[in-house]
């Protein structure tokens, strides 16, 4: 094995930025080549393996994207970073959308790539020899059990995730309600460089206003009153990992503003300090609303939109994965067995769930059988445990889902008669979905017929809809 120091490849036609360059990288110990045109770069790298390359946008022969686009294609294994212009939010985006690792603005700050170089190496100690779409990443899909599902869009989801784990490209995630967008992000961060590093996912819809400051930046001591300590806030947390902002679209619009800030610096200054501190963090967002459309509406700010949104993942609803429902029930299976007796389905269980429609996705399949696990004899659930909810069986359901509906006559199946609900409040807000929900099934989401159904306005349906979150399913 050689002992070899990483070898990295500065690609810069402007002799003082790349001199300050090379001489910050080989005080980290790096071996560095450096090249001042596209067409040397491309002769070194076709000499030599890098593990990194480092280059400037604008070249006397062309651009660095070019050399985004060759070594995203060629050199899989190597992490290519671009400097871009300062303030040229546009030129980083095209880079990391064309296979860039990261970005950094000119003027360079030395902490900043420090950072971005230490990153950078730990995709090739994380990745020693992989290639990009290669056997180890499908021995990576093999061990990692993470996000359960034979069926090919799964399938095709892990790929997609297995090659974006590597770089630090904003990813936003986008799929209905308790489909696995949280499950997915885990999944990048886990298979990412960045796996040893914290992960920290916050709930964007459930902080209140006055204290999101506090929580994203944290505080110094005195900030202000009740501020008995320094804290940090999510960003610190996350330093060196992932940070989740999930239901991003509740941010409210002041706060987007402030997380432009620190997306676009990638600096965070806590409540009462009077300096900045640098921080690495890989952004994910997710969301179950249409962004974009936020955006349009106002409620979204389009430059945040545009530097979250690098990146798209969607995570398809489940009843457009019916192939993923054995692997999924079995693994749910496992989980409620806590080790010990695990429970088994009866015949035709799968199919009856197959014929079902899922608006509450894999969430609601963990509910359903959880719940049947608790009628089950024996430890195994039969159809008629499944008590799926009238009128959500798939359009054309045959027999089968006709079987789980009569077996669904309590459709509001928890807790049984005898029982008191722990919480009236949260047992009539299922109660209000439960009846909203199989009325927008019966009419297909036709919102003016099932308010008709249920003998209420147009205008009082949409709001309990939106009060109670309920979404038309995504055709
Ligand atoms: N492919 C999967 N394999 C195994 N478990 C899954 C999968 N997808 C989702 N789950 C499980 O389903 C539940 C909901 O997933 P998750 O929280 O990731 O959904 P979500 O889309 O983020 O939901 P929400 O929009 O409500 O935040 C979790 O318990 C998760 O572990």
């Amino acid at each position: 094995m050689s002992v070899r120091s990483p070898r990295v490849l500065v690609v810069d036609d402007e002799a003082d930025l790349r001199e300050l360059l090379e001489l910050t990288l080989v005080k980290m110990g790096l071996d560095v080549d450096s090249a001042a045109t596209v067409a040397e770069a491309r002769a070194l790298l076709a000499r030599h393996p890098y593990q990194l390359v480092l280059t400037d946008m604008r070249l006397p022969d062309g651009l660095g994207l070019e050399l985004v686009r060759d070594v995203a294609t060629t050199y899989k294994n190597t992490p290519i970073a671009v400097v871009t212009a300062f303030g040229s939010a546009d030129n980083a985006v095209v880079a990391l959308k064309a296979g860039a690792f990261d970005y950094i603005a000119k003027p360079v700050a030395l902490d900043q790539l420090r950072l971005l170089v230490r990153s950078a190496l730990r995709v090739h100690e994380a990745a020693p020899g992989m290639p990009g779409n290669g056997p180890a990443d499908a021995a990576a899909d093999a061990v990692d059990g993470r996000l359960k599902g034979g069926s090919a869009v799964m399938a095709a989801l892990r790929a997609q995730i297995g090659r974006l784990a590597r770089s630090m490209a904003p990813i936003a995630i986008h799929g209905e309600s308790g489909s696995g967008k949280e499950l997915a992000a885990r999944e990048i961060h886990a298979r990412s460089p960045r796996a040893g590093q914290p992960f920290i996912a916050v709930n964007c819809g459930a902080i209140p206003e006055a204290l999101m400051e506090a929580e994203f930046f944290g505080y110094r001591k005195g900030a202000f009153t009740g501020a008995a300590d320094d804290r940090d806030g999510f960003f610190q947390a996350a330093n060196g990992g992932t940070l989740l902002l999930d239901e991003v679209a509740d941010l409210p619009l002041a706060m987007q503003v402030k997380l432009l800030r620190a997306i676009q610096e990638r600096r965070v200054r806590k409540i009462g300090a009077t300096s900045e501190e640098p921080v690495d963090v890989r952004l994910i967002s997710a969301t179950h609303k249409n962004l974009a459309r936020c955006v349009e509406q106002g409620a979204f700010r389009q430059d945040l939109f545009y530097r979250l949104n690098v990146i798209e993942l969607a995570v398809p609803p489940l009843r457009e994965r019916q192939g993923d429902l054995p692997a999924l029930a079995d693994a749910i299976l496992e989980r409620l067995g806590g080790g010990g007796h695990k429970a088994a389905l009866g015949p035709g269980v799968l199919e009856a769930l197959a014929g079902y429609r899922f608006p509450g996705n894999v969430r609601e399949l963990e509910n359903i059988l959880e719940r049947a696990l608790a009628f089950a004899n024996d430890g195994v659930i039969e159809v008629a445990d499944l008590a799926l909810k009238a009128g959500q069986g798939s359009q054309g359901g045959d027999g089968v889902a006709a079987a789980a509906s009569s077996a669904a006559s309590s459709a509001i199946s928890s807790p049984a008669p005898a029982d008191l609900p722990a919480s009236l409040p949260d047992y009539l807000i299922a109660i209000e979905r439960d009846i909203i929900l199989r009325a927008l099934v019966q009419t297909q989401f036709n919102r003016t017929q099932a308010a008709q159904l249920l003998g209420i306005s147009f205008r009082q349906l949409r709001y309990q809809m939106q009060k109670l979150n309920i979404q038309e399913p995504e055709a």
